[in-house]
C-alpha cells in the first residue's frame, strides 16, 4: 500500500480505501489535528491525532498518510535540523499508523526490549514507568546534544520555534510532494544506510525523550513560575548555611526601589515603599454627586482648591490656593469622602492618613514618617495629603505633653511650611477634625480655609437614601424616602447608611431560616417602609445637640462663616 518509493499511483488498495471514507470529513479532522499543533498542548494534539487513527484507521490513503507522518513530525518536536532527513526516511517506510507512532515514542532501551511494550498507548499517556525512565526523571536536568549546555526549557524553547519553522515547512510538503525524498533519493549502499539509519535514529530517540518527558518538577515550575522561590538562598552540598531571616533581609534590600528623585534621596526607602503600599489610596474615585448637601462647602472647595489644582497658570499671586484647609464638623458627615473627592477631581494622588497613627502606630518613626509622607507627595504631584484627627497631631501644646508627640507635630509645622514653596507644586493638606477647639493656633492659621461639615439636611438625608437604595430592589415611592428623611432629623451621613443597612436586613429576616441557605435572590422580597420603620428603632442618631452647638460656636468663631 505504501512503497519505499512513495508512489501510490498504481495502488489499488489504497484506492479502495480512499474511496471507502469519507473524505471531507476525514479532511476535516485531520485539519482540526494540525491547528492543534500549533494552538493547543502537545496532549491536546495527541488525544485528537488518536482519535482521527482510530476511527479511520482503516481509510488511509498514501496522500493522507502523508499529511499524517508530515503532522507527527511536527507533533514530536524535531530536536535538530539535520534528523529531519532520518527522521523522515525512517517514518516513510511506514505504513500502519499505530507502527508510525510506536517509532515516534519516546523509550527506554529496557522499554524497547520488552515483550509487553506497548508504546502507541504510552504515547498517548505520555508516561513510562519503568527503572531506567524513572531514574532519568530524578536527574531532573537532562543532557542535551548541543555543543553549549542549556537546561532542558531553554532547549524546548528553542525547539518551539524550529517546530513553526517546520511546520510550514510541512504544510509545503503536504501540498507539492508525494514522495519522501529524503528517504529514497540518497545515493549510497543500502546497507550502510540501514546502519547509519539505525544509528541517527537511537541518537534521534534519546533526543526526542530528552525534549518530550519533563520531570515533575519542570512540569511543575513550567505552570508555576513563582514556585521558583525558596525559603532563604539556595545551598550547594559544600555551601555554608545562610538563614532564612538573614537571606529575606538582603533579599529585601536587593528589591530596594530604585531612588530616582533628589527628593527621596535621604528619605528610608521602607518608609516610601510603606507610604506607597499603605497610605496612598487607591479606593474608587468620589464624584460630587456621591456626596449629598454641603452644597456650600462643595462650592467654596471647587473655588479654593479644584480649580486652583487644575489650573495653576490661572491661580497665581493672590489667586494662589491656600497650602491647607481644615474640614470640621461631627464625626460620619462626608469629610473623608470630600477629601478623596477633592483628590478625584484634581486627578491628585490621595494621601490618607490618621494623625493618631503617627503618635501612636509609628510613635518614635512619626518624625521620619512625616518627613517622608511630603517627600513622597512632593514626587506624586498633584497630591491632597488627608489628615484626619488632625487635632490629635496639632493639640494646643501643654506642659504635660510627650517629647515625641512635640516633635513630630514641630516636623510637620516645618515640612507644611516648606512644601509646596515653588510656583509649579500642587500640593494640598487637608485636615478633618470632629475636634476642632483643640486645635492649636498655629495649625488654624496655616489651615486657612476652615469649613464646617455639619450633619445633612433633611433633603441630603434624602438624597443618602436614594442613592444607597439605587442598587437594592426596594418599593419605597419618592413620598417614602421624604418621610423618612423627615424622621431622621440629628442623622449623620454615616448614621444614615446605618439605617439604610439595616432596613436592607428585613427582607432577609423574613426568610425562614431553613431556607436562606438555596433560596433563590430574585425570590428575596423588596425593601419596604416598614423596614425603615422597624430599623428606625434600632439605629438611632450618633451625635448629640450639644456638640453641634460647640461646632456651630467655634464655626462662628474660626470658619469660613456658613
Ligand atoms: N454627605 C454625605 N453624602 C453621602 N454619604 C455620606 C455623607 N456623609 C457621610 N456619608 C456616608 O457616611 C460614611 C462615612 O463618611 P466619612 O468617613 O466621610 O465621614 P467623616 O466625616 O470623615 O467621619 P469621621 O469624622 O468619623 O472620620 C461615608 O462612607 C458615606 O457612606
Amino acid at each position: 500500500m505504501y512503497n519505499s518509493q512513495g508512489n501510490n499511483d498504481s495502488d489499488p488498495i489504497a484506492e479502495e480505501k480512499s474511496n471507502k471514507c469519507d473524505g471531507n470529513d476525514f479532511n476535516t479532522q485531520l485539519e482540526i489535528y494540525q491547528q492543534s499543533l500549533q494552538n493547543s498542548s502537545n496532549l491536546a494534539s495527541k488525544i485528537i491525532l488518536h482519535s482521527v487513527c482510530e476511527t479511520k484507521e482503516d481509510c488511509f490513503s498514501d496522500d493522507r498518510m502523508n499529511k499524517i507522518l508530515n503532522s507527527a513530525q511536527s507533533l514530536i518536536q524535531f530536536p535538530a535540523a539535520q534528523n529531519i532527513k532520518t527522521w523522515r526516511s525512517s517514518l516513510s517506510k511506514i505504513t500502519d499508523p499505530v507502527k508510525m507512532f510506536e517509532k515516534s515514542i519516546p523509550r527506554c532501551e529496557k522499554c524497547a526490549k520488552s515483550q509487553n511494550y506497548n508504546g502507541f498507548d504510552k504515547f498517548i499517556r505520555n508516561v513510562c514507568k519503568c527503572e531506567t525512565c524513572l531514574l532519568e526523571d530524578s536527574n531532573d536536568k537532562p543532557e542535551v546534544h548541543t555543543s553549549k549546555p542549556t537546561n532542558n526549557v531553554e532547549q524546548i524553547a528553542r525547539e518551539k520555534s524550529n517546530k513553526q519553522k517546520h511546520i510550514g515547512d510541512s504544510k509545503t510538503d503536504i501540498n507539492t510532494r508525494t514522495n519522501w525524498e529524503y528517504g529514497t533519493n540518497e545515493n549510497t549502499c543500502p546497507q550502510s544506510n540501514l546502519d547509519r539509519e539505525e544509528e541517527e535514529n537511537k541518537a534521534h530517540k534519546s533526543n526526542v525523550a530528552k525534549i518530550t518527558f519533563k520531570t515533575a518538577r519542570e512540569t511543575f515550575l513550567a505552570s508555576n513560575p513563582s514556585a521558583k522561590r525558596v525559603l532563604g538562598v539556595s545551598r550547594k552540598t559544600q555551601g555554608k548555611f545562610v538563614s532564612p531571616m538573614i537571606a529575606a533581609q538582603e533579599k529585601q534590600e536587593k528589591n530596594e526601589p530604585v531612588v530616582s528623585d533628589d527628593r527621596l534621596k535621604h528619605i528610608d526607602s521602607k518608609m516610601v515603599e510603606l507610604i506607597e503600599s499603605e497610605i496612598i489610596d487607591k479606593g474608587t474615585p468620589v464624584a460630587w454627586e456621591d456626596i449629598a448637601g454641603l452644597e456650600l462647602a462643595k462650592s467654596v472647595i471647587q473655588e479654593a482648591v479644584v480649580w486652583p489644582l487644575l489650573r495653576p497658570d490661572i491661580f497665581t499671586g493672590l489667586r494662589r490656593p491656600p497650602k491647607g484647609i481644615l474640614l470640621f464638623g461631627p464625626p460620619g458627615t462626608g469629610k473623608t469622602l470630600i477629601g478623596k473627592c477633592i483628590a478625584a477631581q484634581c486627578r491628585a494622588t490621595f494621601f490618607s492618613i490618621s494623625a493618631s497613627s503617627l503618635t501612636s502606630k509609628w510613635l518614635g518613626d512619626g518624625e521620619k514618617m512625616v518627613r517622608a509622607l511630603f517627600a513622597v507627595a512632593a514626587c506624586h504631584q498633584p497630591a491632597v495629603i488627608f489628615i484626619d484627627e488632625i487635632d490629635s497631631l496639632l493639640t494646643q501644646r501643654c506642659d504635660s505633653e510627650h517629647e515625641a508627640t512635640r516633635r513630630i507635630k514641630t516636623e510637620f509645622l516645618v515640612q507644611f511650611d516648606g512644601a509646596a514653596t515653588g510656583e509649579d507644586d500642587r500640593l494640598l493638606v487637608v485636615g478633618a477634625t470632629n475636634r476642632p477647639q483643640e486645635l492649636d493656633e498655629a495649625a488654624r492659621r496655616r489651615l486657612v480655609k476652615r469649613l464646617y461639615i455639619p450633619l445633612p439636611d433633611a433633603n441630603a438625608r434624602e438624597q443618602i437614601i436614594t442613592n444607597l437604595l439605587s442598587t437594592e430592589n426596594n418599593d419605597l415611592t419618592r413620598q417614602d424616602m421624604a418621610e423618612i428623611a423627615v424622621l431622621t432629623d440629628g442623622y449623620s451621613g454615616a448614621d444614615m447608611k446605618s439605617l439604610c443597612s439595616e432596613a436592607a436586613m428585613g427582607p432577609i429576616r423574613s426568610v425562614p431560616l431553613s431556607q436562606i441557605i438555596n433560596i433563590d435572590r430574585d425570590k428575596v422580597r423588596a425593601v419596604s417602609v416598614q423596614d425603615f420603620k422597624n430599623a428606625l428603632q434600632r439605629v438611632r442618631p450618633s451625635v448629640s445637640q450639644d456638640d453641634l452647638g460647640q461646632y456651630v460656636k467655634w464655626n462662628n468663631t474660626y470658619g469660613q462663616g456658613f
